[in-house]
């Protein structure tokens, strides 16, 4: 994708979009669909947020189509989609597991919304290269597999929820893809039902109902235990975490927490005690777990930490059955090590009906319904929705759990020089004539501001995309580009240059991108061996303003004709002669030179691509020494 940022300041609030130029690849015929995909806007939101780089071709480039129609395949009797509402020229969004009606109709208002649930993986994988957005809740695995699957086309996979221990995130990153989460909107959800087992198991709630509904009248079987004046750890002390532990405070019990990032102040905040984990077991009657399942966290309650538990603990798990070895529950529940366990959710979901553990007679379990109340649920398909909305129409996603996470402020700071990261990569990488490849690529950014006030992840991310994309089929977006520019061997190191300019209201003056240990076919772009552009932004728009040591000033639009030529007179008319004949619109020129009658730059800014003839004749002046043109727009050739 070739970007042009284009900076504009309406009603007092600062936007920008990054048009997508179309691609290599794309076929003529029907308009390219999508639309909302090919621009990356910037919006002045609260909060820390990611741009998501996106471009609608990216699957047509990897596919050769040239549009974005889907033709999805039959529903099944669970399916709710009417492909007679499929609408040409939107993205798609699969929607895999159930999802609140509000949400649903936040994503129909952009996007052809196929509601397919319970679909095998072969089923998601042959849906998936349909699709532009995923979305899920627990229920669906969206491994290696659906992504490679989606053959460059998912942009965005929605996580209805907050646990994304269901979606290979690796994966995702590697192909660029933006995985969102929906992180607050069951939060109380989730911790009110926490509080429902810890209470139910206290008291024997579901056994004795069973027993009753079984005929009996069993009142010395089922007698409790009080929570008041108990100690309750709770480990994880996140947002579920310290709700449960506000409610358990409310219900008189003493509350510990287990959390190695957690801040005290919240903590102390809520009346609550952070310990160690050992600690936490040793003190606790009840503990409940809300910790993410990582693969620090997964079996962290094994025999071993059983061992250090007060016998008869009592413990809930509404956060993820991983975190538990549940062979040793079970036999910490046979020794009596543990007096009872109430469990929403499991190592494999659903359980095996006859598991020692489900037929358990100390064990209370729900199906995964921590998340389930009517409120949480509206809630989160919204929360998600919007976030599914907003990645596709390459807004900033708050909830973005593989991406860098640059607050929004920085973002709308940073938008003009989004488009001048890319292109001056994008130029650069077309004066390398050989070598070993680009290996090795300095940045330095000049600002008079203080050096710790840029953060240039942003514009890391697109010079690896300009310097990358053009000599290779990678899509690269500020998902993957860390990640790609690894895999290549591209070492991108970053300088800070200060600049006693005073022009602290710029985030920068100059962006400068050097690649060592090459060749270039345009010798006079390089400077102590290696090659060397300079950009800067002239009124919103990105101007290349060195080459090598020469000083040029040449907007970055279009295409650009390089020279190095014996300084004389008449040579803008002759190039600007050959290329009028042409029909060739110029946008600028610009003559660098070491002293008058010397060597000179001259660049040239075409809006048209001059053809092989032209360029040829251009190349023949006797004065000019060196050529190259550089493209900016790949659908040009
Ligand atoms: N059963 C259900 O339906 C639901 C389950 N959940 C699960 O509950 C868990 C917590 O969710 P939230 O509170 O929203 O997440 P959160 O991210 O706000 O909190 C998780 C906390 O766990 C802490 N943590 C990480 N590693 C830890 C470790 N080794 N030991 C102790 N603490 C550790 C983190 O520092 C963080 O504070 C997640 O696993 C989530 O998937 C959440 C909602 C509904
Ligand atoms: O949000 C979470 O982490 C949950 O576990 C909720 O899962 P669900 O969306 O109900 O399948």
């Amino acid at each position: 994708m070739a970007a042009a940022v284009k900076g504009a300041v309406a009603g007092g609030a600062v936007t920008a979009a990054v048009v997508a130029a179309p691609q290599r690849g794309d076929l003529a015929g029907p308009p390219r669909a999508c639309p909302v995909s090919s621009v990356a806007s910037f919006q002045s939101l609260s909060g820390s947020c990611v741009l998501s780089i996106s471009s609608s071709a990216r699957s047509s480039k990897k596919s050769g189509r040239g549009r974005i129609v889907c033709s999805v395949a039959a529903p099944s009797s669970t399916n709710t989609r009417s492909p007679s509402t499929e609408v040409v020229g939107k993205p798609t969004v699969l929607v895999a597991e159930k999802l609140g009606e509000a949400g649903l109709e936040l994503l129909k208002k952009i996007a052809n919304v196929d509601c397919s649930y319970n679909l095998s993986q072969e089923e998601l994988c042959a849906k998936i290269s349909l699709c532009d957005a995923l979305i899920v809740r627990s229920g669906t695995k969206v491994t290696r597999e659906v992504f490679e699957a989606s053959n460059g086309r998912l942009k965005v996979v929605g996580r209805a929820g907050v646990g994304i221990d269901n979606v290979d995130l690796q994966a995702a990153t590697e192909v660029g893809c933006l995985v969102v989460n929906a992180p607050t909107a069951n939060t109380i959800a989730a911790a009110e039902h926490g509080i429902a087992l810890l209470t139910a198991l206290a008291r024997n709630v579901a056994q004795a109902n069973a027993s009753m509904k079984a005929g009996e009248w069993k009142r010395s079987k089922y007698v409790g235990v009080s929570l008041v004046d108990k100690t309750l750890a709770v480990m994880g002390f996140g947002k579920v975490g310290s709700e449960v532990a506000r409610r358990a405070r409310g219900l008189g019990m003493h509350v510990v927490a287990h959390d190695p990032y957690a801040p005290a102040d919240r903590a102390r905040a809520i009346g609550v005690e952070l310990v160690s984990f050992d600690e936490a077991l040793q003190r606790a009657d009840f503990i409940s777990l809300h910790m993410p399942l990582t693969p620090s966290t997964d079996k962290i309650f094994n025999d071993e930490s059983f061992g250090k538990c007060k016998k008869g603990v009592r413990i809930v798990n509404v956060a993820r059955g991983g975190v538990i070895d549940e062979d040793a529950l079970i036999r910490a529940l046979d020794s009596g090590i543990v007096a009872q366990a109430a469990l929403d959710v499991f190592t494999v979901e659903p359980p095996e009906k006859d598991s020692k553990l489900v037929q358990h007679e100390q064990v209370v379990l729900t199906p995964h319904l921590g998340a389930s109340t009517v409120e949480a649920q509206e809630g989160v398909a919204v929360e998600i929705a919007e976030a599914v909305v907003g990645a596709l129409q390459g807004e900033l996603a708050a909830t973005a759990v593989n991406a860098p996470m640059v607050p929004s402020e920085v973002l709308v700071e940073l938008a003009p020089y989004v488009g001048l990261a890319d292109r001056l990569g994008r130029l650069a990488v077309q004066l390398v004539s050989g070598g070993a490849g680009v290996k090795d690529v300095k940045v330095t950014y000049t600002s008079a501001r203080a050096d710790d006030d840029l953060d240039t992840r942003l514009l890391r991310a697109m010079i690896t995309k300009g310097l990358i994309e053009p000599v290779s089929s990678a899509i690269i977006n500020l998902v993957n580009a860390d990640f790609i520019a690894k895999q290549r061997g591209v070492r991108i190191s970053e300088e800070r240059r200060p600049s006693d300019s005073g022009a602290v209201e710029l985030p920068l003056e100059t962006i400068e991108v050097r690649i060592s240990h090459v060749d270039s076919k345009f010798k006079t772009a390089t400077s102590g061996g290696d090659i060397v552009l300079v950009g800067s932004v002239k009124g919103g728009v990105p101007h290349l303003v060195q080459v090598g040591d020469f000083s040029v000033d040449v907007s970055l639009e279009g295409s650009i004709i390089l020279c190095k030529q014996v300084d004389q007179p008449g040579m803008i008319g002759k190039v600007g002669n050959l290329l009028g004949e042409q029909n060739v619109n110029i946008s600028f020129m610009s003559v660098g030179r070491d002293a008058p009658r010397k060597l000179a730059v001259m660049a040239i800014g075409v809006d048209d691509v001059p053809t092989k003839e032209t360029l040829a004749k251009i190349g023949g002046i006797s004065a000019i020494e060196e050529f190259v043109f550089l493209k900016l727009d790949f659908m040009q050739f």
